[in-house]
């Protein structure tokens, strides 16, 4: 038996579609275009990559993205002056403050400075807050988001389904909980720590890896026919010397032989994280002119 490969690049291109309908929804009722603006500090050559396609996304979907790039050694106090007139722009909608930031920056203070209804990472504690008092409010981080949305299109309800996540990060793997709870599955959060994960990890019928440890879940991790959803994005060396190659936290091929359903990296959910901050930009903009959301996005 195969599973079915889920994908999510397809997914994702149906969200920025409907995503894109609304912005120009948005446009032609307000009269401006739906703003993001995206700041990064530094060189990092992946934050580069991620905010290349992220800033192309926006441009396909009719919305405007405002780059600012930021030398290394900017000062903490300088990104949280910008943040603060992004705050009070009434251009933008959306905030996004690529992460790694250089060591020499608190993380945790430069998001608790975004305005939590600009924070299209919904990574603001007044985010996580709502999501967890189930607050309609809230704006949810990307990626569980995206996941989120992949596990319904195929398995429709979620209702009283075992969902293990695998990962505890603030990004991931406690908003990823969360929706699922409120989906009504049972969930178990598991980690570095948890005795006998594999066996664990069989239990479940919503299989969700996000550790950022290449493979680590293994074929006989997986339950027949369970859903498995990977996300992670890890960059090994290949098979030719000087190349590299992605692979998630899953080993596909033999995972693949167990699951109903699985996602490929690439091809997965990463796909699935830039549509949602699209997605979520356009509910920023939609809530803050007073505009109710378009229905289904
Ligand atoms: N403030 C902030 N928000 C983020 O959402 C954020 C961030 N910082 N820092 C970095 C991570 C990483 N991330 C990804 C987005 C898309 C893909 C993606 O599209 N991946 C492709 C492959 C891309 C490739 O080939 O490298 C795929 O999985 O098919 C991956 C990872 C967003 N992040």
């Amino acid at each position: 038996m195969s599973a079915r490969r889920i994908d999510g690049k397809a997914a994702a291109a149906e969200v920025r579609a409907s995503a894109g309908r609304a912005a120009a929804f948005f446009r032609a009722t307000t009269g401006r275009a739906v703003g993001l603006a995206t700041v990064l500090v530094g060189e990092d050559p992946a934050s580069e990559v991620y905010i290349r396609s992220k800033r192309a996304a926006c441009s396909e979907a009719a919305m405007e993205s405002l780059h600012h790039a930021l030398p290394a050694e900017t000062s903490e106090a300088d990104l949280l002056a910008l943040v603060a007139r992004l705050n009070a722009d009434p251009a933008v909608d959306g905030i996004l403050v690529q992460l790694p930031l250089p060591p020499h920056m608190d993380a945790a203070r430069v998001i608790d400075a975004i305005d939590p209804d600009k924070d299209v990472d919904g990574f603001h504690v007044v985010n996580a807050g709502r999501l967890a008092v189930g607050d309609p409010a809230a704006l949810v981080p990307c990626t569980p988001l995206g996941c989120l949305h992949l596990l319904k299109a195929e398995l429709g309800d979620l209702s009283g389904k075992h969902a293990v996540v695998i990962g505890r990060s603030n990004i991931v793997g406690k908003p990823m909980a969360m929706l699922l709870l409120a989906e009504s599955c049972t969930v178990t959060i598991a980690h570095s720590r948890t005795r006998d994960l594999p066996a664990l990890a069989r239990e479940a019928d919503i299989l969700v890896a996000a550790v950022g440890r290449p493979e680590m879940v293994r074929g006989d991790w997986v339950k027949p026919g369970a859903t498995v959803i990977d996300v992670g994005i890890n960059r090994v060396a290949g098979a030719e010397p000087g190349k590299t190659r992605l692979v998630g936290d899953v080993a596909y091929a033999e995972a693949e032989r167990q699951a109903g359903a699985i996602t490929p990296v690439p091809g997965g959910v990463g796909p699935m994280t830039i549509a949602m901050l699209l997605r979520n930009t356009v509910v920023a903009a939609h809530r803050r002119q007073g505009l109710a959301p378009p229905e289904g996005l």
